[in-house]
């Protein structure tokens, strides 16, 4: 609790005043009795500054406590056996966003452990010597793409990762997770994802995933892990950015895909996975991030309710009677650059956002600091629960989004006004890589698959 508001370390932090604080019994009380709304209408009003020092970050506490993890992972680090790599992506994303890099040390071993977990036959697997999965190799893939150093891209085997791949692609389109493994949309776009990221996403590839991911949208607008399951926020946001990955997100329904997500946002201010579930701070950014990819799309969601319209009207007159509101195939990216998978990431980060935040990011912001955060360090679902590591990635994710939901552009900066709680609370910009696992660090560097580089 001995935090101070003028740690030096955030922006205009020196300029906090000391401020009376919450006790963790006074604040689990608050968020328990569901008064969290009623702070946020308080806002308005006189104690601002006392209900502001509530909705510190405690950005050192988060440190120290994700550090702590990153220092307990090595060969004899059993816990979570089969989870290291992507403890290794949620910790270091979570330093990122706090704009915290980490040691040459603990880089080194961060690199030497992936090493021990890359297959001799391409991928990634959870733990040295286990059968490589789709989902540890994006978690693996990332985690060296956010230390960014040549020593950590150079261990990337690119040309075997895309063997690999294509060993998990399935006949119907879709991926499944390793050999013999499940299929899903999960392992749709973690494959699509990590071919971006590392630009080796090609026709083979990409052949029909749209398809089926397609098919995984259900009748209320969100998309379904699998063909006939409900709809479910960690699934629409893959679904969604894989969808961006490959150029064919207009065939989606994308105004009814934006009200399943904006209806999902709580009384109690975060967002919950599927209807009629509990709020998670880690939908923060899985419906969060949804809809920060959605907001560039609006272009797209204005033809699609035009032409819905205008067949709604020929429904009416009996001219038609077909219910598809998709445009035809031919106006999709992939058709004007045919063969041009590399630059379709790059191509949406440079759209424009063509609203404000489609979600009320304040009142995330406040679900996320006050009932999600951990006074000690890390980020948990909800009062009650324990913090752990997954939750304090995407709580700070989703928190993040919201900071810059306002912003223009992917690299625009954040205003003031919409950061809750301190200015001191800023944190960075999700990195294109997590909102669309494309970076321009691995865009920049490497080529084609096919040709000798520095990425094996
Ligand atoms: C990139 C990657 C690996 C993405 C994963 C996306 C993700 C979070 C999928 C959700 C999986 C799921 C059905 C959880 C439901 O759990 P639950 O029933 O415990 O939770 P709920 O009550 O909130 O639905
Ligand atoms: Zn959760």
């Amino acid at each position: 609790m001995e935090q101070s508001a003028g740690d030096g370390s955030s922006p205009s932090s020196s300029a906090a005043p000391p401020q009376k604080r919450l006790t963790v019994t006074q604040r689990d009380q608050i968020a328990a009795e569901g008064r969290v709304f009623g702070i946020l209408q308080s806002l308005e009003d006189a104690s601002f500054q006392t209900q502001e020092s509530m909705l510190e970050l405690w950005r050192d506490k988060h440190i120290e406590y994700l550090t702590r993890g990153l220092r307990q992972l090595g060969p004899n680090f059993h816990v979570l056996d089969a989870n290291r790599p992507w403890l290794c992506y949620w910790i270091l994303h979570s330093l990122a966003l706090l704009g915290e890099s980490v040691d040459s040390e603990m880089e080194n071993n961060v690199v030497d452990f992936l090493s021990l977990c890359q297959d001799n036959e391409g991928g990634y697997g959870g733990g040295p010597g286990q059968l490589p999965h789709v989902a540890s190799t994006y978690a693996a893939v990332n985690s060296l793409i956010t230390l960014g150093t040549e020593r950590a891209l150079s261990s990337i085997n690119r040309h075997k990762i895309h063997s690999f791949l294509l060993r998990m692609k399935d006949v119907s389109g879709a991926f499944r997770m390793h050999d013999g493994g499940e299929i899903d949309v999960r392992a749709c776009y973690t494959a699509i994802s990590v071919a971006s990221c590392l630009n080796i996403l090609d026709q083979k590839l990409v052949e029909d995933v749209g398809n089926y991911i397609l098919s995984c949208q259900t009748y209320e607008g969100g998309i379904a892990g699998e063909p006939g399951s409900e709809a479910h926020g960690g699934y629409t946001f893959c679904g969604l950015a894989s969808m961006v990955l490959i150029g064919e997100e207009d065939k989606l329904d994308l105004p009814t895909l934006i009200d399943w997500v904006v209806f999902r946002q709580g009384v109690e201010c975060g967002f919950q996975g599927r209807t009629n579930k509990l709020v998670d701070g880690c939908y923060s950014f899985w419906q969060g991030g949804a809809l920060a990819v959605a907001q560039r799309l609006l272009s797209f969601v204005d033809e699609q309710l035009k032409s819905s319209f205008l067949e709604g009207k020929k429904v009416a007159k009996g001219i038609c009677s077909t219910s598809s509101s998709y445009p035809s195939e031919g106006d999709s990216d992939l058709d004007e650059h045919p063969g041009e998978f590399s630059n379709i990431g790059s191509y949406f980060l440079e759209r424009e956002s063509g609203c404000g935040s489609l979600f009320h990011s304040a009142a995330l912001q406040q679900y996320v600091l006050l009932c999600c955060q951990v006074l000690e360090g890390g980020f948990r679902d909800k009062p009650g629960k324990p913090r752990d590591h997954y939750h304090s990635c995407y709580c700070l994710s989703g928190l993040s989004l919201c900071q810059y939901s306002w912003s223009k552009n992917v690299n625009g900066p954040a205003l003031p006004k919409t950061v809750l709680g301190p200015y001191a609370n800023l944190l960075e910009p999700v990195h294109p890589s997590t909102m669309l696992s494309w970076t321009s660090t691995t865009k920049s560097t490497s080529s084609s698959p096919n040709h000798e580089d520095n990425y094996s």
